[in-house]
C-alpha cells in the first residue's frame, strides 16, 4: 500500500466537530406479506426496523451491531435511500431526506455512498476497473482535473491497489482487492458519509484487518463519516466511536465505545460481548448465564421489551411496557440503554460471561477439548 499518496478535496468537517450530519428519528421500515391466489392483500408485515433514533455526527464512524435478521442492512439501506421508509425521520445535513424524489436526492446522492458485503456481487463482471470506479462521476456529472481517468488512477493508489491495473477486470484480482475497488468507487465522487454493510464479513480474517484498516485510515484522513454495520463486535470495537446495539429492529444500547463494552447496562450487550472473541478464557471467577428461547418472528414481536423472551433477568414489567431508550442513572453522556432491569454500571459486570449461542453452549458442555476441536475445524 502508498502510504505517502497524499488525499485531496477533504470533505469539510473533521472529526469530532460535533456537527450532526446524519438525524435519524422513530425510522420504521415494514415489508407487507401478502396472501391470496388471486387477489393478493396484504395479511401482515415484517417489522425489520421498528423505530430508530440515531444520530451521526460529521467524520464520526457509527458502529451497528447485532444478530442476524435484526435489521441492520434495511437500516443501511435506508440511511441511504435505497429503501422508502414507511415512518418517521431522517435527515441529511439538515435537510429532511424521508421522502425525497429521486431529482431532490440528486445534489447530495453522491456524498452519501455505501460499500456492500459481496466484493464479488457488487462489482459488474464485464467492466474494467477503470470503468466501475469512474462509473458515480459520470452518474453524478463530476469532472475532476486532470479527467476521470487520472482520478481514478489516484483513487486505486490510494486504495492500495495498482493503478497500472485500470483496464483490469474484477475476476483478476482477490477478493480484500475486489473490497478495495469498492472502496475506491464509493471514494470517487469525496462522499461525506459511507455506510459499509458487513464490508469485510465475506472476506478471509487475514485479509479483513487489512481492509478494516483501509477504511480506518479513509475514514480519518478524509474525515468521512461512517455507519459501519457488523455482527462481528471485535471488529466494530476497532473501527467506531460510538456503538449502536440493535435487537429486531429496535436500538437496545447505544453509547461510546468505551461504555459499551466496559460498562454494558443492557442484558443484551453483555450478552453479545461474553459471545465475543475478546472474552477472557483465562477467567474462572465468571458466572455463566445462558440465554434460553430462539429468536423471535419480526413478524410478530414479543410485547413490551423484545428481548425479554431471552433475557434471564425479565420480569412481569418487562411484558407490559416497553423500555424507553435513555440516560441511566451511573451511565456517561449520550449513553443511552432501553432496560428496565440494567446491568450494574461497573466493569464488574462486564466479567459475568453469558452465553448467546446454544451452539457454542453445547461446545463448552462438551469440554475443553471439543472447543478446540471447533476452533481447528
Ligand atoms: N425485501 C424484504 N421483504 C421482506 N422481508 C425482508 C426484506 N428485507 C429484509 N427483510 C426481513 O427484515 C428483517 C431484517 O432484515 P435485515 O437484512 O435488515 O437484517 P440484518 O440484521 O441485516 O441481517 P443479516 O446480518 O442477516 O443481513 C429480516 O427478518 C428479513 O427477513
Amino acid at each position: 500500500m502508498t502510504e505517502q499518496v497524499t488525499l485531496d478535496k477533504v470533505p469539510e468537517p473533521r472529526p469530532g466537530s460535533g456537527e450532526k450530519l446524519l438525524e435519524v428519528s422513530g425510522l420504521q421500515k415494514y415489508f407487507p406479506i401478502t396472501g391470496g391466489f388471486v387477489f393478493q392483500r396484504r395479511v401482515g408485515s415484517v417489522r425489520a426496523v421498528d423505530g430508530l433514533d440515531f444520530h451521526i455526527d460529521a467524520g464520526e464512524a457509527l458502529g451497528m451491531v447485532g444478530e442476524s435478521g435484526c435489521g441492520k442492512s434495511t437500516t443501511g439501506r435506508l440511511v441511504t435511500r435505497l429503501l422508502e421508509p414507511t415512518a418517521g425521520r431522517l435527515a441529511y445535513a439538515g435537510q429532511d431526506i424521508t421522502h425525497s424524489s429521486r431529482k431532490e436526492l440528486a445534489p447530495i446522492r453522491s456524498e452519501i455512498q455505501m460499500i456492500f458485503q459481496d466484493p464479488y456481487a457488487s462489482l459488474n463482471p464485464r467492466q474494467t476497473v477503470g470503468s466501475i470506479v469512474s462509473a458515480p462521476m459520470e452518474i453524478n456529472g463530476i469532472n475532476p482535473a486532470g479527467g476521470r481517468e487520472k482520478r481514478v488512477r489516484e483513487l486505486l493508489e490510494i486504495v492500495g491497489l495498482n493503478p497500472e491495473h485500470y483496464n483490469r477486470f474484477p475476476h483478476e484480482f482477490s477478493g480484500g482487492q475486489r473490497q478495495r475497488i469498492g472502496v475506491a468507487r464509493a471514494l470517487s465522487v469525496n462522499p461525506k458519509l459511507i455506510v459499509a454493510d458487513e464490508p469485510v464479513s465475506a472476506l478471509d480474517v487475514s485479509i479483513q484487518a487489512q481492509v478494516v484498516n483501509l477504511l480506518q485510515k479513509v475514514q480519518r484522513e478524509l474525515g468521512i463519516a461512517f455507519l459501519f454495520i457488523a455482527h462481528d463486535l471485535a471488529i466494530v470495537r476497532h473501527f467506531s466511536q460510538r456503538i449502536a446495539v440493535m435487537y429486531l429492529g429496535k436500538i437496545v444500547e447505544i453509547g461510546d465505545r468505551e461504555s459499551i463494552y466496559d460498562k454494558p447496562r443492557h442484558p443484551y450487550t453483555h450478552a453479545l460481548l461474553s459471545a465475543a472473541p475478546e472474552a477472557d478464557p483465562d477467567d474462572d471467577g465468571r458466572e455463566r448465564i445462558r440465554l434460553a428461547g430462539d429468536v423471535p418472528s419480526p413478524i410478530n414481536p414479543p410485547s413490551g421489551c423484545r428481548f425479554r423472551t431471552r433475557c434471564w433477568k425479565a420480569q412481569d414489567l418487562c411484558a407490559e411496557q416497553e423500555p424507553p431508550l435513555v440516560q441511566l442513572g451511573g451511565s456517561s453522556d449520550g449513553h443511552l440503554t432501553a432496560c428496565h432491569f440494567p446491568e450494574e454500571p461497573s466493569v464488574e459486570a462486564r466479567k459475568e460471561d453469558i452465553v448467546l449461542d446454544p451452539a457454542l453452549a453445547a461446545i463448552e458442555d462438551s469440554g475443553p477439548a471439543a472447543a478446540s476441536a471447533e476452533e481447528t475445524a
